[in-house]
């Protein structure tokens, strides 16, 4: 199995006997356990056939209960140290085991936690409000350490200032909150140095070295900088502040390059330090619950999956907006632009998951092997199969919105489209035919990321004549909304009732809101986490870099070279008309098009 070591998670142990007690003071454990067993049904599984299956075990936490298989020896439940569950076969069903036995408590390791680029906006508005949000649910060891690098000029205390701003509390869970606050940030620290300087990152290893105490010290640097300083910065963290007995990880934020030369050039200089598994590339899409949910989706459901092909699905539409410009960030997006920005990563890797072949197992190596698979029979994106737009000024309601290019940090005369549509296809057999629409733009009317299934008409409807002569509009529609309002939900067909057969379009709705209490954890918590645990299902391997780039690269080169101007449309419009053009020419529609009183 792929490293599921959760001996790096601290869950404080309970003294009480009472497992129901013990379980309710570590629902961090509890969460990793439930994703473990998940992830690791299929090996144990296996494991089982080879041997003579004994008892199952029944794992209660009061919520629910999940079965577990039985280990091969009689001591006492834990955590092994290849992540794998065991607990003793001789316990019986709908026995609880006491979360309090589970070796979860590793006194002898630390983690070191250091964020490079700390004085930066993503470090500020994502990576320390996840580190605390993990702090506050239990998920962190007991014995780590947060470092804020960059050259900033900034005091421990200067950066606990600036952190605790944008901290902020559960909705669902505010008790303690503050004193929480208080006892993250004593952990928090911060070091001031060039990204280029050995010298510099000496003096942090011995800082590190110093909080780490002669323990097992695994160290987990986060890349929160500029692409063009990555190499010196992995550089320097490999070289001289490496740990020394324990594991050494770097989060590698993307672009990762800006197509396929200088992203294989990226990583050829990345291995130079670092090994292919202490590289942590992160897409944090992969991070988000609708996401993370969509192979449950399909695979843990027998309705979708003989649906999820050619024969029943027409178009596939994956869909991102936001309705904010490029805000303080249009030096970077000018040089990248919302293809490399949103489509080849975020947009691209949702639809690897959703067009992959179920997978041998939910280890990672296996996922990704799927996700290559798909990527692999991608044709590349032709000029024609994309839009291209940006954003102009546009006053409404006595507020006048800027234009792209007003962004001083922006040329005047810049092409760079901060909205594009694309029409992809997947040369296999599931998926011959099947266009793949991608549309992602900022600056648009509303913001928000779901992906669509449109299937075909009912063949020889026998409602077609109360259905009017938009066929269109009767086709089943499956939408997974990532954000906001996290939903699933399917357009179906039904009678209004009454004594007449009038048919409307209704909605078979699970509203995450509605149906779960409990505040959806930000994407970055869950990779972060992930990082700290050696669990790399979530991160892109550099064979799926490679190719994603082949696939948008050719069509990059084209509009760069041959300087196609962009559709213009007005910020908080609905995007150039070209995209509904691009979509009929495949005979589909874009499904978000009215869809603001879906659900
Ligand atoms: N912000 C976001 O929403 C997202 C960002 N990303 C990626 O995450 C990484 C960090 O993003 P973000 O925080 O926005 O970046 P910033 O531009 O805020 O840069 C982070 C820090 O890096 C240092 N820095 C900036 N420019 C330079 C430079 N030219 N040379 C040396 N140091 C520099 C600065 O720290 P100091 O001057 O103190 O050294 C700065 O505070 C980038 O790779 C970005 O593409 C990915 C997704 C979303
Ligand atoms: O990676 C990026 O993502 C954000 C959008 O992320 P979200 O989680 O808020 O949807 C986008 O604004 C940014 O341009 C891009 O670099």
């Amino acid at each position: 199995m792929a490293a599921f070591s959760t001996s790096m998670t601290h869950c404080p142990s309970s003294s009480s006997s009472s497992s129901a007690a013990a379980f309710a003071s570590n629902s961090c454990a509890i969460n990793r356990i439930h994703q473990q067993i998940a992830l690791s049904s299929i090996r144990l599984t296996r494991k089982l056939c080879l041997r003579k299956p004994s008892r199952a075990v029944h794992v209660q936490d009061g919520a629910s209960t999940m079965k577990v298989s039985p280990a091969k020896n009689d001591g006492p439940a834990k955590i092994l140290k290849d992540g794998m569950l065991s607990v003793p076969p001789v316990i019986l069903p709908e026995e609880s085991i006491d979360i309090a036995s589970l070796d979860l408590n590793k006194e002898s390791s630390t983690v070191s936690i250091t964020v490079v680029g700390a004085s930066g906006d993503l470090a500020k508005k994502k990576i320390f409000p996840a580190l605390f949000a993990l702090y506050y649910e239990g998920c962190l060891p007991k014995h780590f350490t947060i470092f804020g690098y960059a050259r900033s000029k900034m005091s421990d205390a200067e950066l606990r200032t600036m952190v605790s701003k944008t901290l902020t509390c559960r909705i669902d869970q505010r008790e303690n909150c503050g004193e929480k606050m208080d006892q993250f940030l004593e952990r928090c620290f911060y070091h001031p140095g060039q990204y280029d300087s050995q010298e510099n990152f000496l003096e942090l290893d011995k800082k590190l070295k110093e909080h780490e105490d002669g323990r097992v010290a695994n160290r987990l640097f986060y890349l929160s900088i500029p692409p063009n300083i990555f190499i010196d910065a992995v550089k320097c963290a490999s070289t001289s502040a490496s740990s020394a007995n324990g594991w050494t990880r770097v989060i590698v934020e993307k672009p990762f390059g800006r197509d396929s030369e200088s992203s294989a050039a990226l990583t050829r200089s990345l291995k130079q330090y670092l090994d292919e598994d202490q590289i942590f590339r992160i897409d944090h899409y992969l991070g988000k619950e609708l996401v993370e949910n969509l192979s449950v989706l399909r695979f843990s459901n027998l309705i979708f999956e003989p649906l999820w092909s050619r024969q029943y699905i027409r178009s596939v539409q994956f869909i991102f907006a936001e309705d904010f410009g490029t805000e303080g960030r249009g030096g970077y997006f000018d040089n990248y632009g919302i293809i490399r920005d949103i489509m080849q990563n975020h947009l691209l890797q949702m639809l690897a998951l959703f067009a992959m072949e179920t997978p041998v197992s939910l280890d990672a190596e296996d996922i990704r092997n799927e996700k290559v698979k798909v990527l692999r029979s991608m044709r590349p994106l032709r000029l024609e199969d994309v839009v291209t737009g940006q954003y102009k000024s546009h006053t409404r309601g006595g507020v006048k919105y800027p234009a792209y290019t007003d962004d001083k940090t922006v040329p005047n005369d810049s092409l760079t489209p901060t909205f594009a549509a694309a029409a992809l296809f997947i040369d296999n057999a599931r998926w011959d035919g099947v266009p793949f629409l991608m549309k992602a733009g900022k600056a648009l009317h509303d913001r928000r990321a779901e992906i669509r299934v449109q299937f075909r008409h009912v063949p020889g409807n026998l409602y077609n004549k109360n259905i009017g002569t938009d066929l269109d509009l009767a086709t089943n529609e499956l939408v997974i909304r990532v954000q906001p309002d996290e939903a699933i939900y399917l357009k179906i067909n039904n009678k209004v009732p009454g004594l007449g057969m009038r048919l409307d379009r209704s909605n078979l709705n699970l509203l995450y809101a509605a149906r779960y209490t409990k505040e959806i954890p930000d994407a970055y918590e869950r990779l972060l986490l992930d990082a700290m645990e050696g669990e790399r299902r979530l991160f892109i391997r550099s064979d799926e870099l490679d190719a994603a780039w082949s696939l948008f690269t050719p069509v990059l080169k084209d509009l760069e070279e041959k300087k196609v101007v962009p559709e213009y449309y007005p910020y908080g419009s609905r995007g150039p008309v070209g995209s509904h053009y691009l979509a009929a020419r495949y005979k589909v529609r874009w499904g978000d098009v009215g869809s603001e009183q879906e659900s």
